[in-house]
């Protein structure tokens, strides 16, 4: 029997979807009306969807390996947010009509490598077409050990922040991508550019977190934001020490001691870092645990009682910092 040439809806599926759900046996070669899948005992399964739209999330002339690349590694910054090791995920696209195939072969180029970078296999999707703006989603799934996900609510006052790497580079990223952000240092420029293209989920540090953190989120709208909805939850306030974030150097070139810099930094988003809180009692633990991973952890902050969800932005001086906007709102 002659097999038809990949064409139409269920040859995409063939051609590029089967490829990355081979790897992952609860996907049932993408065969089947759904996936099955079971979980290791005493394990839990964490859930979470993240959507991104051309034009909100991304540029429409974005690489599509990068586009790919950002989609999963924003939902793989979820589960290591909820201190959840990668599992699998699942793929939807609304796509233009006239999109070239070569576009949909490179989105998935972009995915093969970050399943294999990060350890997750595709479980199945859904593929739509629209007169829109390209349109994905991704609803990731990771493993935690049962009754142990890390919550947003646990913080107390007296506890400390922290959060890993660095702040305010795609934020800063984005400026450079609109033109309102020269860069004449190329390197610098590059740095920005790719942590606003291709994040880095920390998902070895996630799961490490378990036991000491008291609360967690990544931030994804913006470090005062996201204290925020880590404040709101956890029913106490915070200071966050302005000075004590962590910067780049290619971030701290940028700003070049302009305020309003610093204050897009702290509050542009995109970073897709974990910012959480413990006792001081965890501070050594969590010293050693950066010197591990290679991903540093830097203290920013307390949190103290409060309004629920307030945060106090202060200057070098322990001034006060007035802040137009807190971080991204969709609406
Ligand atoms: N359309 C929706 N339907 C159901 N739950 C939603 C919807 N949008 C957001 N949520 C839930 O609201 C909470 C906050 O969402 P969000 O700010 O997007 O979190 P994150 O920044 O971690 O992605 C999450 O628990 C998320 O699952
Ligand atoms: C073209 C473009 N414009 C603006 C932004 C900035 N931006 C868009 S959405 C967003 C917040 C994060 O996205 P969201 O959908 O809120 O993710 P979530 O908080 O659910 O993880 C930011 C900072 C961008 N990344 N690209
Ligand atoms: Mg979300
Ligand atoms: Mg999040
Ligand atoms: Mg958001």
């Amino acid at each position: 029997m002659a097999t038809p040439p990949p064409s139409g809806e269920f040859g995409r599926i063939s051609r590029y979807f089967k490829p990355l759900a081979a790897g992952f046996a609860g996907a049932r070669g993408l065969r089947d009306d759904a996936a099955v899948f079971g979980l290791p005992e005493g394990q839990e399964l964490v859930v979470t969807t993240d959507a991104m739209v051309a034009g909100v999330h991304f540029f429409p002339d974005d690489r599509p390996e990068d586009i790919a690349a950002k989609l999963l590694r924003c939902n793989l910054s979820d589960l290591a947010a909820m201190g959840a090791e990668p599992l699998a995920y699942t793929l939807a696209t609304a796509l233009p009509r006239d999109l070239p195939e070569a576009w949909l072969g490179a989105f998935v180029r972009g995915l093969a490598g970050d399943q294999e970078r990060f350890g997750i296999g595709l479980a199945g999707g859904d593929s739509v077409s629209t007169s829109g703006p390209i349109t994905l989603s991704v609803t990731a799934f990771g493993l935690v050990p049962a009754g142990r996900a890390l919550p947003r609510w646990g913080g107390q006052p007296g506890d400390r922040v922290f959060v890993t790497g660095t702040i305010g580079d795609a934020a800063l990223g984005l400026e450079i991508a609109y033109g309102r952000l020269d860069m004449p240092d190329a390197a610098a420029r590059d740095h920005l550019l790719r942590r606003l293209r291709r994040p880095d989920p920390r998902t070895g540090l996630g799961p490490r977190l378990i036991g000491l953190a008291t609360g967690a989120l990544d931030v994804s709208d913006g470090l005062v934001a996201d204290l925020g909805h880590l404040c709101e939850e956890s029913g106490c306030a915070a200071l966050l020490y302005g000075d004590a974030v962590p910067l780049s150097e290619a971030a701290v070139g940028a700003i070049d001691g302009d305020a309003a810099r610093l204050a897009l930094a702290i509050t542009g988003g995109d970073d897709y870092e974990l910012l959480f809180c413990a006792p001081s009692s965890a501070t050594e633990t969590l010293a050693s645990l950066a010197a591990d991973s290679g991903v540093s952890i830097t203290q920013i902050g307390e949190l103290v009682p409060g309004r629920a969800g307030t945060v106090t932005v202060l200057d070098a001086a322990g001034a006060p910092l007035p802040l137009a906007r807190r971080g991204w709102d969709h609406f």
